[in-house]
């Protein structure tokens, strides 16, 4: 996602929010008709057409779902932190953090070109670990029965088939049907992003995460056919995806060229894949140091390190949202099944964003309780600093316990 794009689709985004924030589920039926084609009998997704969809889909993904559910959950509780530690920092001076889940959140859920039920477990099993009561998702209708079946084994427990900015004003602001949530997460195109950005204020956002993306650093050691296919594989999401290749080796850049060549002429997507590789490109650098500053700079959202030893090269990255080591880590296993999560900042923004994790979905409360010795022990520092700011009740509150 070129950062510009989203200035593009401003003023329509604003008209659709402003809509939603005037005419409330009228806006919604209506917006559902104009972008998705679809008439909506009801907003709600309900526990009779999630039951049905079982019977919809073949049971071996079911059961793919339920394994990489639990691959999911097992990397998401490892992140979890004390939900309260207490520690006497010095004589009468105890200080601590007492983390608290959200009440209630929104799980973004894409839907224009493609159905993502693996995305409904990444959003939605992070808030569940975390502990979070009310996990609220929405997605552009048609829904697909494998996006109900993984909404059912993560743990959702409300759902709405509304997709676009629409459903993010939705659940930003209220409407009649849909109470508001504390924050938004999940990816989308621009402008889904786009209403993500405007509505902050409403509700909290994860980060954007727009078109998708790969950075791939190579050296000479690099098999070109396995880098063209994890290329590809990130290039059918989206016209707008982008791919960048950074390698010291001319002949892996040729190589990987020439791969890339060959496995589009029988890809579903090519079509795609072609729009995406048009804004995509490689880069020969002078040496690897030079390529891994480079990337620095690009930041991309999934990076593949293929090199020699990566390890050593993974010691010198500093922006990335998520990073697939060796040859044998396709970023697909972050994308479904190994554990991690794939919804990640994109367009850059994983030079100050996060992977989406266990901490996007609660809070931490500062925890202090302080004794009489403890209070004499900083009392005089608080009363000079607090009568320099000239704020004389906040030097009494601790003179009146010293006296
Ligand atoms: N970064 C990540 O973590 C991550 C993960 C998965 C997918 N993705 C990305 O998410 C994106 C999904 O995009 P998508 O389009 O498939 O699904 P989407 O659900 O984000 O967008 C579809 C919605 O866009 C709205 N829309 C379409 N045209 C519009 C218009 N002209 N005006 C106003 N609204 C309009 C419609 O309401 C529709 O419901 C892709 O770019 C994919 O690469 C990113
Ligand atoms: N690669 C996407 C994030 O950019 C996530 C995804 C979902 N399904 C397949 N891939
Ligand atoms: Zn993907």
């Amino acid at each position: 996602m070129r950062r510009g794009s989203l200035a593009d689709v401003k003023e329509s985004v604003e008209a659709i929010i402003g809509d939603v924030r005037k005419n409330g589920d009228a806006a919604l039926f209506a917006l559902t008709e104009k972008f998705d084609k679809q008439k909506l009998s009801s907003l709600q997704i309900s526990q009779e057409a999630i039951d049905a969809a079982y019977d919809e889909v073949d049971p071996a993904l079911v059961q793919a779902l339920i394994e990489a559910e639990a691959r999911i959950s097992r990397f998401h509780e490892l992140q979890m932190d004390k939900s309260l530690w207490l520690e006497e920092t010095e004589p009468g001076i105890t200080l601590g953090v007492k983390t608290t889940p959200l009440d209630r959140v929104g799980a973004y859920i894409p839907g224009g070109r493609a159905a993502y039920p693996s995305t409904v477990l990444m959003t939605t099993v992070a808030a569940r670990v975390a502990g979070v009561p009310e996990i609220v998702l929405c997605t552009p209708p048609p829904v697909h029965p494998l996006t109900l079946v993984a909404l059912d084994i993560a743990g959702v427990t409300e759902a709405y088939s509304i997709g676009g900015a629409q459903a993010i004003a939705a659940l930003a602001l209220g409407t009649e049907t849909i109470r508001p949530v504390q924050k938004i997460v999940g990816p989308g195109n621009v402008f889904v992003t786009q209403a993500k950005m405007l509505l902050r204020e409403y509700a909290e956002i994860d980060f954007p995460a727009g078109p998708s993306e790969i950075g791939v650093l190579a050296d000479e050691s690099a098999n070109p056919a396995f880098i063209a296919a994890d290329i590809l594989a990130q290039a059918e999401h989206d016209p707008n995806a982008a791919c960048v290749l950074v390698t010291s080796s001319e002949r892996i850049a040729h190589d990987v060229g020439t791969e890339i060549e060959k496995q589009i002429a029988s890809a579903p997507r090519r079509e795609i894949m072609e729009k995406a590789l048009a804004h995509s490109g490689y880069v020969i650098a002078g040496d690897q140091d030079l390529a891994i500053d480079l990337m620095n700079e690009i930041a991309p959202e999934h990076l593949s390190i293929q090199t020699v030893d990566p390890l050593a090269t993974l010691g010198k990255i500093r922006h990335a949202g998520s990073i697939f080591i060796g040859p044998y880590t396709p970023v697909a296993c972050g994308d479904y099944a190994s554990g991690t999560n794939h919804v990640l900042p994109t367009a850059g923004y994983a030079k100050s964003y996060s992977a989406l994790d266990v901490h996007h979905f609660m809070k931490r409360s500062q925890v202090q309780m302080v004794t009489r010795d403890g209070l004499d022990s900083i009392g005089d520092i608080i009363e000079l600093l607090a009568g320099a700011e000239g704020l004389a009740a906040h030097a009494a509150s601790v003179m009146i316990r010293r006296s």
